[in-house]
């Protein structure tokens, strides 16, 4: 689905990472992390193909990413970007709605089948109730809802979430969460950025951990994410325990020590 060989990702003469060589198939849930500015949006940007390779290549269904239509790609790939403010006072509904213009021939009018998909994708998220309200004058949360809203109804079997759960409260965080391993679990291949290494501990999550300059490694999370790795990345003296959840299951879960 995506593959990269080699790539190198910056800006200008700027190199920020280089030599990322990854493959992330149908069904798998990726996880990016590493610490303030190493290059996570970055690499985002890069496989998206909003910014330029400075080496390398990012193939999408084996095709370089650079050859597709941005109408073809939309039906393909969706984009959650970490933060966003539209030039206009759209209304949350319009926001999600523009999930669907990959699947509109020009400016045209929703289907009925829109409507409900739209409607599917704010109520997943608990949030029919803004449908009326300018996006500009909710909170940072509800934006970021109202954004995944939009990636829900674009139905595409490849998503890209940067910082998915960054503002939301306990519970948001929790619902989003489990919709984003459903999302997987569907057959789709969902990669986000995310500051929390115990996300890396789901058990299906892949990870690719980055530092300055490049990826330290990929693989499972439960595999690959160590104490003394999460020292390199973050500089924090860390533990990683194993919760007995009650249910029979166990969860690993990473604690700073602070
Ligand atoms: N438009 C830009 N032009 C030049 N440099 C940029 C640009 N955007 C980001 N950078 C630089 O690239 C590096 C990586 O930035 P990036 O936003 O990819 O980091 P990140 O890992 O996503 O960080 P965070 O966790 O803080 O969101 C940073 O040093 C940043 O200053």
């Amino acid at each position: 689905m995506i593959r990269t060989e080699k790539l190198c990702c910056g800006y200008g003469s700027r190199m920020v990472l280089q030599n990322v060589s990854l493959s992330m198939e149908a069904g798998e849930l990726w996880c990016v992390l590493g610490a303030n500015g190493v290059g996570k949006s970055t690499l985002f940007k890069t496989l998206l193909g909003l910014l330029k390779p400075m080496g390398g290549t990012v193939l999408v269904d084996g095709r370089p990413v650079e050859q597709w239509s941005r109408a073809e790609f939309a039906r393909r790939v969706s984009y959650v970007p970490q933060g966003h403010t539209p030039p206009f006072p759209f209304k949350v509904w319009e926001v999600a709605a523009m999930g669907r213009n990959p699947y509109q021939r020009g400016i045209g009018r929703l289907s009925r089948e829109d409507r409900r998909v739209v409607a599917e994708a704010l109520e997943i998220l608990g949030i029919e109730r803004l449908a009326g309200e300018i996006y500009t004058r909710i909170s940072g949360g509800e934006r970021q809802l109202t954004l995944l809203a939009r990636a829900i109804a674009q139905q595409t079997p490849v998503m890209f979430l940067d910082e998915p759960v960054s503002n939301l409260d306990f519970g948001n965080h929790a619902r989003v969460l489990r919709h984003v391993r459903d999302l997987a679990a569907m057959g789709k291949t969902v990669v986000m950025t995310t500051h929390c290494p115990d996300h890396a501990f789901f058990p299906e999550s892949r990870v690719v951990l980055l530092d300055r300059g490049g990826v330290i490694c990929t693989g499972r999370g439960a595999d690959v994410v160590t104490e003394e790795l999460i020292r390199r990345m973050y500089g924090v003296d860390n533990r990683i325990v194993v919760l007995n959840r009650g249910d029979g299951e166990a969860e690993r879960v990473c604690v700073a020590d602070c």
